[in-house]
């Protein structure tokens, strides 16, 4: 039985008369095909991807396992449509705080329709992306059993720029108390989350390490997703951090260049997350000088 994910935080979410993915029991996540090239181009991607021998294993991890299309009835109604059959991610995870993250100054490319051009420029410019390199397409943290999720409107999310950027960062990974500024978040859980050997800041690294090389694909309009539970995380267990990259209608080939503007974007996301561990660290110093 197919169902509406209830953890989706951008894109185009499916309802009654729109098309939008899908998600089984078994812990897949059925993304209809587009009808335009974007379609073509994701199915492209994943066929030669998953099974490219120039992508190390390690590397891999960071993409949703591939399992081929089928044909289910779609979301909109209107029948049957073709699907990619992906990992649902996030099925594992019992109270996930989520973020989309898509990467790039520019989300166009040159191949693309004077139209589409257009469109994608202008919201590069109103967003943070051709300031920051990066802008974030949506998110969703978990704050309580009575408070249920935090999920700001597209809207919001939109406007957001440096500074908002940067405390949206800070409150991915911080408790919440109702009764503190919102503006002040505790980056209680930041040192979990995106610190150590194998937390979110060290797999962005890895990626990274990866983009400084790979010549094969340039990854426009990409998203990074990060995400952890914070079921796990307030039971003492392992919150599970990750980081997976989703979106490739925009993906074309390389021709020999590095990706400069995904890497632009992933040096630049990096550089805020830092940031945001450092406040902690600066904060653990100081107590500590304290006592
Ligand atoms: O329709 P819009 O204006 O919401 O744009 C969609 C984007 O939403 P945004 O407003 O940038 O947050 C949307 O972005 P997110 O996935 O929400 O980050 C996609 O870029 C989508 O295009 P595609 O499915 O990747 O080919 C975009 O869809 P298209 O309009 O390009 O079909
Ligand atoms: N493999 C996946 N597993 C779980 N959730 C996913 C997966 N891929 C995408 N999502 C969710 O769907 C949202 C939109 O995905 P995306 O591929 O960008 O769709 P669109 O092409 O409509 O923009 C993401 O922000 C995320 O919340």
């Amino acid at each position: 039985m197919l169902k509406v994910p209830v953890h989706q935080v951008a894109g185009h979410p499916a309802s009654e008369g729109q098309l939008g993915p899908l998600v089984d029991e078994s812990g897949c996540f059925y993304k209809p095909l587009q009808n335009n090239e974007r379609g073509n181009t994701e199915v492209a991607f994943y066929m030669s991807f998953s099974s490219n021998p120039r992508v190390p294993k390690h590397i891999q991890r960071f993409f949703p396992k591939f399992y081929g299309t089928r044909l289910v009835e779609a979301s909109d109604g209107s029948g049957l449509h073709p699907h990619l059959v992906l990992e649902d991610v996030i099925s594992n995870y019992v109270k996930p705080s989520i973020m989309d993250v898509k990467i790039g100054s520019r989300t166009w490319y040159a191949e693309a329709s004077e139209d589409y051009i257009q469109k994608c420029f202008e919201k590069d410019k109103k967003s943070s992306s051709v300031s920051l390199g990066f802008r974030i397409s949506g998110l969703q943290v978990y704050r309580s059993p009575e408070s249920g999720y935090w999920k700001p409107e597209k809207k919001q999310i939109q406007k957001f720029g440096a500074d908002d950027v940067s405390l949206v960062l800070r409150r991915f990974v911080s408790s919440y108390q109702p009764t503190e500024s919102d503006r002040d978040p505790d980056c209680a859980f930041a040192s979990s989350i995106y610190g150590g050997s194998s937390g979110i800041l060290a797999q962005l690294r890895e990626l990274k390490s990866w983009f400084e090389d790979q010549t094969i694909l340039q990854f426009y309009s990409c998203s990074i997703l990060m995400f952890y539970d914070k079921e796990s995380l307030l039971n003492g267990g392992d919150p599970r951090g990750a980081v997976k990259l989703v979106d490739f209608a925009h993906v074309v080939e390389s021709k020999g260049s590095i990706d400069h503007n995904f890497l632009g974007g992933l040096c630049s996301l990096i550089k805020f997350i830092s940031e945001a561990l450092a406040t902690v660290n600066e904060c653990t110093i100081e107590a500590c000088s304290t006592d």
